[in-house]
């Protein structure tokens, strides 16, 4: 005799309708049944879509550039895309000339007002602990006539300083004084932090919002038109640009004003013959040295499709993706930072080494190496990036060893250096064992950091990091995103 399911079947009681259920009631549960169903297939499709993302991310690594002000992130970043994202590298091309063109001409109208402050007798400021080698009062500095006609002649780039400006202004704003400044991006924001500048930087709030605009052909009769007067202007001041930036009186007057031009401001003046002319073409180093401040955050995607850990499951098609963030370093813009810890795999961290005797430019009472170390200290330490694999760059080698070898001493700086050679070896030695310490003894979980002495303007140098650090980041990740 078969199995008939009686009454007492627990699915059958279970589903029964309770005795004695009115219509209205009937309908009301079966909508209460219907709702629950609803609601029980929605949770079921957005499992599954998790599971689809998850998968679909499993090949994604999220890169975070950290390091205060100009420690070279943005310059990192330009040589990972000079070399693995070259479509998008020739894109931008035409959009740096404006670029390096603000750079130069902000570079001699800074001579400019330092050459006025000499001639109307203004005394200079106090030293603040900067590289600039001393420089007797009792040097001779004699400006002349010829002095006097190359202010006027240059006269005209204030104007095209400010035409660049405006033009790259899209994002453009003065780095904001009255901002809140924060040591570390776990620091509580408040007033007390908030130190007024005298002179606020200009910056750029996106490479993206800038090149964009500037590299497209110029549709406007208008805007070629600002572009050519610029370059003409530029062009028509080259012999004098040349003339100022050689002469013996102005650099002794900017030795004596102890005045600090861009890092990059060399390369591009003494490269002045090529690329103030009105056929200057960008050179991938002018790109890679141009300098915009970074303000806010500017996500950047790698592809990598070649190489011996770029397929994780042999399939055609499934490289990994880089999403590389790179951040505004200064005091003002690192409260910003903190959404973007969740779930980072890999932070490149930079700190210039050359900067042991700088102050910050946006809060001078702080020495730029003691913020580096801060800002590193609160990197390794935070249990929110305690699996997050660390990249140490010990950038601005070169910049280190020209000052060394104007004399400049370490030990005046950081007296716990002590008698130990002052050399770029021992020095970039001694400072890594000092970061990777504090690695040791900060992270709350045992790992391991990665640190490359750097140059991050000698691309081809840069090039042979690049491949260890990418080989090193998608070693550890296949490891992980096996486990997914
Ligand atoms: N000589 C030399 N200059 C460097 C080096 N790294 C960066 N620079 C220059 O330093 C300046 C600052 O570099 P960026 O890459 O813009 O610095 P950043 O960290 O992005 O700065 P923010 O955007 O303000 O946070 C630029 O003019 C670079 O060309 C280096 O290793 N050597
Ligand atoms: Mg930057």
């Amino acid at each position: 005799m078969g199995f008939t399911p009686g009454p007492s079947d627990p699915f059958i009681e279970l589903m029964r309708p309770p005795p004695g259920e009115t219509p209205a009631q009937a309908m009301a549960r079966q909508k209460r049944e219907l709702d629950a169903q609803k609601r029980s297939d929605a949770i079921d499709e957005s499992i599954k879509q998790a599971r689809e993302q998850a998968k679909k991310e499993r090949n994604i690594i999220k890169v975070l550039l950290l390091g205060q002000s100009e420690s070279g992130k943005s310059t990192t970043l330009k040589n990972f895309r000079m070399r693995y994202s070259r479509e998008d590298w020739e894109k931008e091309r035409d959009g740096w000339r404006a670029v390096v063109q603000l750079n130069i001409v902000r570079s001699i109208t800074t001579i400019l007002s330092v050459m006025e402050a000499e001639l109307s007798g203004e005394v200079p400021a106090e030293s603040d602990g900067d590289d600039a080698t001393q420089v007797g009062d009792n040097e001779e500095m004699k400006f002349t006539d010829r002095h006097q006609l190359l202010m006027i002649r240059l006269a005209p780039l204030r104007g095209v300083e400010a035409e660049l400006k405006r033009r790259l202004g899209a994002g453009s704003e003065p780095v904001q004084p009255s901002l809140p400044m924060i040591a570390t991006p776990f620091d509580p924001v408040n007033d007390a932090a908030v130190v007024r500048r005298t002179d606020p930087e200009f910056a750029v709030r996106s490479w993206k919002d800038v090149l964009e605009r500037e590299g497209r052909p110029p549709h406007m009769e208008e805007a070629s038109g600002d572009l050519d007067r610029v370059t003409d202007t530029i062009a028509s001041c080259k012999d004098d640009m040349k003339g100022l930036w050689e002469d013996k009186t102005v650099r002794l007057a900017l030795r004596r004003r102890k005045l600090r031009l861009p890092d990059s401001a060399g390369f591009f003046l003494n490269d002045l013959e090529r690329i103030a002319s009105r056929d200057y073409v960008v050179s991938d180093n002018d790109i890679v040295r141009a300098r915009l401040r970074t303000v806010g955050i500017q996500e950047h995607r790698l592809k990598f499709k070649h190489g011996p850990f770029d397929n994780p499951k042999g399939k055609e098609g499934s490289g990994w993706e880089w999403r590389m963030f790179d951040v505004g370093g200064c005091r003002t813009s690192r409260a910003a930072w903190l959404p973007f810890f969740d779930n980072v795999n890999v932070i490149i961290f930079l700190s210039p080494v050359s900067v042991f005797d700088q102050r910050l430019e946006e809060d001078p009472r702080v020495n730029r190496l003691e913020d580096s170390i801060i800002l590193w200290t609160s990197i390794c330490g935070s249990k929110l990036l305690a699996k997050t694999q660390l990249i140490l760059f010990l950038n601005k080698c070169d910049l280190l060893r020209r000052k060394l070898k104007r004399g400049i001493k370490v030990k005046t700086f950081l007296p716990s250096y002590g008698d130990r050679p002052n050399e770029v070896i021992p020095v970039v030695k001694y400072l890594r064992e000092k970061f990777k310490d504090i690695q040791k003894h900060a992270s709350p979980e045992i790992r391991s950091t990665y640190i490359y002495p750097t140059t991050v303007t000698d691309t081809e140098a840069t090039a042979v990091t690049l491949e260890s650090v990418r080989d090193g980041v998608l070693r550890e990740n296949l490891a992980t995103s096996q486990l997914i």
